[in-house]
């Protein structure tokens, strides 16, 4: 096996036996990496040219056989996943136990924290971020279990001012979960199914920051998102719109000509104080935040989600912070080790 080949960088993905990997690990110090992912996942984020940077770093992505005991493969260094479900938490959890020498990236147990879009929000609002740089908030929410009946009389009491944004309480990436509406009236929100989140919606300029992060590394870009609705707007109009994943189907905003005032990046020390301490609170080391900028209040932020395991592969440059990630959770757990 040659290391530090530049022509290894186009190499395509390897299947290999319990026991030539163990070799590998042994013989070449490679860190293997098993990894647990959707289809779309793979050819989204596991492309040859991360597969051969990682190769030429030392590190291999081996993929796990769903249909064998985990304990039965690798040896891993890490693991890395993005599956749902109650069974894949478990295998995952009674590894972990199990293994606490394999670092799990990342833990079952915090990534079910952000499948509801309720708890998903509550760090960034205890945290209640207010430093020179601005302030980074959520937008008011209230909870809808059940009743939609009940919705009109909830969001008066609550003090809710319209447009609202209605959002499945689940956020576990299916496609029901991102069926987003945008409501002009309360009482058009009956017509919603329950269990919901309705959501201040802020103007924001049409523009929203995606911000991705890799254990200490921080990555921005602007994205489109919805336009803003004016005191007109809201008054002319009644009903509830379903409207598409437009930051996640749209191009990039990077490079078009906007209103600077709504393009200018979030301060970076406001960003790197929020992931630091996010970080911490959630437990992960693997996920974005969607943040916008209230349109004519340049330090006032809000969070309106958070996702785990994004998608990096739209996060220019990931295949060097990735891979330099990887081998730092090596690096730190080997210095663990020798103390
Ligand atoms: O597939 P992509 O590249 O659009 O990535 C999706 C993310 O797009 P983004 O990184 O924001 O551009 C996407 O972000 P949004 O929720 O659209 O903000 C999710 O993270 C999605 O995962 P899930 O459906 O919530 O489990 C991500 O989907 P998966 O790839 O994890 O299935
Ligand atoms: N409170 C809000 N104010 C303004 N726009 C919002 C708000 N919440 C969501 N949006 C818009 O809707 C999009 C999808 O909402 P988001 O909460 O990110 O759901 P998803 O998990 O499906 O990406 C955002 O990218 C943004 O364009
Ligand atoms: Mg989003
Ligand atoms: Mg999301």
């Amino acid at each position: 096996m040659r290391l530090n080949d530049e022509n290894d960088e186009e190499e395509g993905p390897k299947t290999m036996s319990h026991c030539s990997i163990g070799h590998l690990q042994q013989e070449k110090s490679f860190v293997i990496v098993g990894y647990a992912l959707t289809s779309k996942k793979v050819e989204s984020f596991l492309k040859p040219k991360l597969e051969g940077l990682a190769r030429n770093k030392g590190i291999l992505f081996v993929a796990i056989d769903q249909n064998r005991p985990l304990s039965d493969q690798g040896p891993f260094d890490i693991v890395l996943h993005k599956l749902t479900g109650k069974e894949w938490r478990q295998i995952l959890e009674e590894y972990r136990r199990t293994h606490p020498e394999v670092t799990v990236l990342d833990p079952p147990d915090a990534i079910q924290h952000l499948h509801n879009r309720q708890s998903m929000l509550q760090c960034v609002a205890d945290m209640n971020l207010s430093d020179p740089y601005g302030k980074v908030g959520v937008p008011r929410q209230l909870v809808i279990k059940r009743d939609s009946s009940s919705i009109p009389d909830a969001v008066t009491k609550a003090g809710l001012i319209l447009p609202l944004v209605a959002k499945p309480l689940v956020a576990d990436g299916s496609a029901k979960s991102h069926e987003l509406s945008l409501a002009y009236d309360e009482y058009s929100l009956q017509k919603l199914e329950p269990p919901l989140v309705l959501q201040e919606f802020v103007n924001h300029g049409g523009v929203l920051f995606k911000v991705y992060i890799v254990g200490e590394a921080i990555k921005v870009v602007r994205r489109f998102s919805l336009p803003d609705v004016t005191k007109r707007e809201l008054s002319k109009n009644a009903g509830v719109f379903r409207f598409p994943r437009v930051s996640c189907a749209a191009a990039s905003a990077d490079d078009a000509d906007l209103d600077p005032s709504v393009a200018e990046l979030p301060p970076r020390p406001l960003l790197e104080r929020l992931a630091k301490e996010l970080r911490r609170r959630l437990g992960l080391r693997l996920f974005n935040l969607d943040i916008i900028r209230e349109h004519g209040r340049r330090d006032h932020f809000y969070v309106i989600d958070i996702n785990y395991f994004p998608g990096y592969g739209k996060m220019p440059g990931y295949e060097h912070i990735f891979t330099d990630f990887l081998l730092s959770l090596v690096q730190s757990r080997y210095k663990k080790r020798s103390v």
